[in-house]
């Protein structure tokens, strides 16, 4: 018995063009396993350029815990994603062979396991899709992620990270590897391209001075959300865009970074973040950057509510990869 319409090609596809999603015009799109955006698994292509991968990893939050069903969250929510994408004018998945490459097993009892688990498997990924892009899980995801970028580009990376949190910490309760820490051990390991890394849009009470202190010693910019009240987006990414230059750039986006208001599904909220009208401009004007990987972590669901996280965390991962297929159009 075939479901549906359109069947799957029973060898992988290896024609000219992409494979797309499944035709919401012909089989409703609240029909079917969700993969993001109804696109196409990896296994049902013989090579993608960007491929989206989960990573049901929270063992390394300080607060809430439920960011391991993030990935299924946002999958869930991308249904209604469109495949026209107005505001860069392209449509992704037919500029690019976009895939969702599954979910990533991490051992959820152990950090360090996990950790090495989300660099072997993303490589293997990569191996086959030139760019990824990854949904998270708690922003722990984020070291190994950069561990593997910086490995397969060859050079340290530019970083653009929104989040509410600088993510620079050194350790709590003595653990180095956590969610609050991934930013200052990539940077000790010499991950991260000095001078070209910015947090973008933090807020809300520190331990201390010492926090921002440490910070700027570790080379970051930042641009706080109170700077969107006099700054507009188009102002802000052009800093961002200059500050990267022509580096590799890896962005890192927390879903923490939007207001409780816009995005109430997070381990960790702050008041006063930005809106996703705002971090949505701020991505689409990141095309201008050699962007060459992204992560979007810490979707919570069980705070949710109506997927506002999971709607917003799923159109930042479409600006995503319209911009990542945006490249590959362009080369071509
Ligand atoms: N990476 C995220 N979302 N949060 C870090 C929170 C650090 C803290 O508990 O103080
Ligand atoms: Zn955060
Ligand atoms: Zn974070």
């Amino acid at each position: 018995m075939t479901l549906h319409p359109s069947p799957l090609p029973a060898e992988p596809h290896d024609g000219p063009e992409p494979l797309g999603p499944v035709n919401s015009a012909l089989v409703p799109r609240f029909a079917g396993p969700a993969t993001f955006a109804r696109l196409p698994r990896l296994d049902q292509v013989r090579r993608a350029d960007v491929g989206i991968v989960g990573v049901p990893f929270d063992a390394g939050v300080s607060y809430r815990p439920g960011a391991r069903f993030g990935p299924a969250a946002v999958r869930e929510a991308s249904r209604l994603l469109r495949p026209y994408n107005p505001a860069q004018d392209l449509s992704p998945f037919q500029a690019a062979q976009v895939v969702d490459a599954g979910d990533i097993a991490c051992n959820p009892f152990d950090i360090g396991e996990a950790i090495g688990t989300v660099q072997s498997t993303v490589a293997q990924v990569a191996a086959r899709c030139d760019r990824v892009v990854t949904i998270g899980g708690d922003h722990t995801i984020a070291l190994p992620l950069l561990r593997e970028a910086r490995e397969r580009f060859g050079e340290p990376l530019a970083l653009i990270h929104f989040d509410a949190h600088l993510d620079t910490w050194d350790t709590y309760f003595g653990a180095a590897y956590t969610h609050g820490t991934p930013f200052r051990r990539a940077h000790e390991e010499g991950l991260l391209a000095e001078g070209a890394c910015a947090h973008v849009g933090t807020r809300g009470p520190l331990y201390g001075r010492i926090d921002l202190d440490e910070d700027a010693r570790m080379g970051f910019g930042i641009v706080t959300s109170d700077d969107f009240q006099s700054r507009t987006v188009d102002d802000v990414a052009e800093e961002l865009v200059r500050r990267v230059g022509d580096r590799p750039v890896y962005v890192s986006v927390d879903i923490d970074v939007l207001d409780p208001a816009h995005a109430p599904g997070t381990g960790t909220p702050e008041a006063g973040g930005l809106t996703s009208r705002e971090l949505l401009g701020v991505l689409r004007r990141l095309a201008a950057a050699q962007i060459v990987g992204a992560d979007v972590v810490e979707v919570a669901p069980a705070y949710d509510h109506a997927q506002l996280t999971a709607v917003a965390a799923g159109h930042v991962v479409y600006e995503l990869v319209t911009v990542l297929a945006g490249k590959v159009a362009d080369t071509r």
